[in-house]
């Protein structure tokens, strides 16, 4: 049996709290420049701004094929849920893609894997892209055991997310070990390629697409060493520099 066509190469930047607000926009109409050139590369491109600059980044974004997004989302549409910010709400504002389960959120605000599958849940319901962050907390110092017990903690936070959406919806997995994130550099390419091929058989029966990107302390020169096992990156610090998102778009295009 031929392999299943791989989905389109997808980019995208996550601005975290790094910006304040003037910051933020220019930054988003940084991204709006880089349109045609991702758009020819044959690459999708998203970035995630914080709630507040969302609608002025939609109107930026307005006549573009990049995505916006949003860094959380609640589980429910509407209701008594005082600073919760709702899918139906993001989606009218023009986001096409919701960030769901960032490890900052599990870590420091006690986000659960039942919370994050009923919002990717929600995500869906609404016509919202799922991206949900999935990784390990420790790495492991022997290489060989080191995949072994990354995918058996990434498992249930890819299955419980994949059983709350519907079968037929694009979701994007983001892969980002913990201990990579904020770090000097990425985690090792054998390591990041070997997880996520074995993460990738858990979404083979969906109908909808399934991508998966790789996040944590990526930038220039990630890419051409795990293409092998991801679709794309999830960006952070070593993007908020345009210039390198740029060279990013070109590296994910030609490989
Ligand atoms: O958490 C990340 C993207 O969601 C990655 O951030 P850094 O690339 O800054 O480590």
């Amino acid at each position: 049996m031929a392999p299943l066509p791989r989905p389109r190469r997808i980019v995208g930047v996550s601005l975290k709290m790094y910006f304040d607000l003037q910051s933020s926009l220019s930054y988003v109409r940084g991204v709006y420049q880089l349109d045609g050139e991702a758009w020819n590369a044959r690459v999708d491109l998203f970035v995630i701004p914080d709630f507040v600059t969302l609608m002025e980044s939609s109107r930026i974004l307005e006549s573009s094929h990049i995505m916006l997004g949003a860094q959380d989302v609640f589980w429910e549409d509407q209701g008594a849920f005082t600073g919760e910010v709702s899918p139906r709400v993001l989606q009218q504002a023009g986001a096409k893609i919701v960030e769901i389960g960032h490890a900052e959120r599990r870590a420091m605000f006690g986000e659960t894997g039942e919370w994050v599958a009923k919002k990717a849940g929600a995500a869906a319901r609404n016509g919202l892209i799922p991206l949900v962050c999935i990784g390990e907390k420790t790495h492991h110092s022997i290489a060989s055991a080191a995949v072994g017990a990354a995918v058996e903690e990434c498992r249930p936070q890819v299955t419980s997310v994949l059983a709350a959406v519907p079968d037929d919806v694009e979701v994007i997995l983001a892969y980002e070990p913990v201990w990579a994130i904020g770090a000097a550099e990425p985690a090792d390419p054998d390591h990041v390629v070997h997880v996520t091929k074995e993460l990738r058989k858990l979404a083979a029966g969906r109908n909808g697409v399934t991508r998966i990107v790789y996040g944590g302390s990526a930038g220039p020169g990630t890419f051409a060493k795990i293409a092998e096992g991801v679709d794309g990156l999830f960006l952070g610090r070593f993007a908020h520099d345009i210039k390198n998102l740029k060279q990013v778009i070109e590296e994910v295009g030609a490989a």
